[in-house]
């Protein structure tokens, strides 16, 4: 089939070249010429394992083009994806300036023909509808009677970081429409996918579809996300009353997650979490509740614990070192998790913030951020290219991304450079005991 990707971020490239890959041809679009130029060279503006492989493997294919030219997209795909950004404003809630200008866009570029308009953005609850208007206000002064079109929500659950390993092995498909014409063209789209041609596992069943009508695919992706989100909030809770009560996080979680109603994922304590998603998607949820009269009392302590969860660290700081003016800190791992480059709402970001506030000196290590790769303004950090540099004269050290390099530190090396043998273990991820043995006090969350 014949498809268009709007906007090549972690979810558009990574949708666009997995169609590719799976035998449609596909036109990305991004209104940034930079991007557009590297990935033309067949390089990935984004860090995502495999990504690199299926792109340049599409790209030899001739199954994927790139350009700024929305036109051209808009007439080459049957299906034209959506997915660009939407960003939190100040207040909570979504931005849609970019889904607006798209949707004009599209309105403005159709010509003839039937065309499947997907939302694979997140937006919120009610946008289908909204961008189908906004479609029709693009197209006005055309004669309209060549041109159809129906919208659909299909929203996205992928990670970064395992992103094209989830949109081959997605755990359910969500299309959201009232058309049967669109949802036919929406089922031939991921046949290759819905029956595990591309899976890891093979002999899988097929990956189950949920039809249903727009408002509540659009709510399926906002309640998927804030579950999660109250999920860590949760055990970040219950790790906070083990500190208190000298019982260890780690093993409640293996404990209370072996029951299948539980389930032992998303029960790892620590920092809290961050990344683009979830902060974002559950204060629109608030907003959107809100503005239909209901006041989310178990989502707004959801935001507010994860707040709290940061400033615990800051906190478990003070306890150790006391004064931390003057005191230099490590920070070991920046993004929001491993294996990925997004920095978007990343804990360490309120660490650096916090401490430096606090009067401290602030270096940070991570594998795929540089100081030139932070955003203009965040002076108040040194980041390091190597280990030792920032042990060298550390008073603490912060584990702060649960990289899976950071297990295989020199930690005796480490200590010998520090200033005092302190380490906070913001993942719960390290061994603890075999630290201590070495002489570190090691300080975990909730053990
Ligand atoms: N990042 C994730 O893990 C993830 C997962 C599921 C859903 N989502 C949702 O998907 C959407 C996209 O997220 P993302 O992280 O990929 O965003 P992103 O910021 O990485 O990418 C957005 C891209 O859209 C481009 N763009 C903006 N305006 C444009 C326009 N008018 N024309 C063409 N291109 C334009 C930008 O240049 C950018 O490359 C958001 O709604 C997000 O909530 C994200
Ligand atoms: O037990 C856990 C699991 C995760 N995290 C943290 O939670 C955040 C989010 O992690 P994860 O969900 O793996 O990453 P995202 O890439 O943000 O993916 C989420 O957000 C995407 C965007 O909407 C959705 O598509 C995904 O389904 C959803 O998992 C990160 O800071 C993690 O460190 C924890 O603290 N404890």
């Amino acid at each position: 089939m014949r498809v268009c990707v709007i906007g090549t971020g972690y979810v558009g490239l990574v949708t666009g070249a997995c169609l590719a890959y799976i035998g449609h041809d596909v036109i990305c679009v991004d209104n940034n010429e930079e991007k557009v130029k590297l990935m033309k060279s067949g390089q990935s503006p984004i860090h995502e394992p495999g990504l690199p492989e299926i792109l340049t493997e599409s790209i030899r294919q001739g199954k994927i083009e790139f350009t700024t030219d929305i036109a051209t997209g808009v007439k080459h795909g049957e299906v034209l994806f959506i997915a660009v950004g939407t960003p939190s404003l100040a207040d909570g809630r979504s931005d849609m300036r970019y889904v607006e200008a798209v949707a004009r866009s599209i309105g403005e570029s159709l010509t003839d023909g039937y065309r499947v308009i997907v939302n694979k953005s997140t937006v919120p609850i009610g946008s289908g509808d909204w961008v189908r208007m906004i479609v029709l206000d693009g197209m006005a002064g055309q004669s309209n009677d060549q041109i159809e079109f129906d919208v659909v929500s299909n929203p996205e659950f992928l990670r970064e970081g395992v992103a094209v390993y989830d949109t081959f092995n997605p755990d359910r498909i969500v299309v959201g429409s009232d058309s049967d014409r669109a949802l036919q063209l929406m089922q031939e789209l991921y046949t290759p996918i819905i029956d595990r041609s591309f899976a890891e596992n093979k002999t899988l069943a097929p990956v189950p579809v949920v039809v249903t009508d727009l408002n509540s695919a659009e709510m399926i992706k906002y309640a998927a996300n804030a579950f999660l989100a109250t999920k860590i909030s949760f055990v970040n809770e219950i790790a906070n009353i083990c500190d208190r009560v000298g019982a260890d996080v780690k093993e409640v979680a293996r404990g209370i997650g072996l029951d299948s109603r539980i389930g032992s994922k998303f029960l790892q304590a620590g920092i809290g979490w961050g990344g683009s998603c979830f902060g974002k998607d559950v204060s629109a949820l608030i907003y959107t509740a809100a503005d239909y009269g209901y006041s989310t009392e178990i989502l707004k302590a959801c935001v507010r614990v994860n707040e709290l969860q940061r400033i615990l660290v800051v906190e478990k700081l003070q306890q150790a070192l006391k004064i931390l003016k003057g005191k230099t800190i490590g920070l070991l791992g920046m993004t929001f998790k491993p294996d990925t480059d997004d920095m978007r709402d990343a804990p360490a970001l309120t660490l650096i913030d916090q401490l430096s506030r606090l009067g401290a000196r602030v270096k940070a290590y991570d594998p795929l951020v540089s100081q030139s790769g932070l955003r203009q303004g965040f002076s108040n950090v040194i980041v390091e290219t190597d280990l030792e540099r920032l042990a060298d004269g550390c008073d603490a050290v912060v584990l702060v991304t649960d990289w899976q390099e950071f297990l295989a530190i020199d930690y005796a090396k480490m200590l010998r450079l520090m200033h005092h043998p302190v380490i906070i273990d913001a993942r719960n991820f390290l061994d603890g005991k075999a630290l201590k043995a070495l002489g570190y006090q090691y300080i975990g969350i909730g053990r």
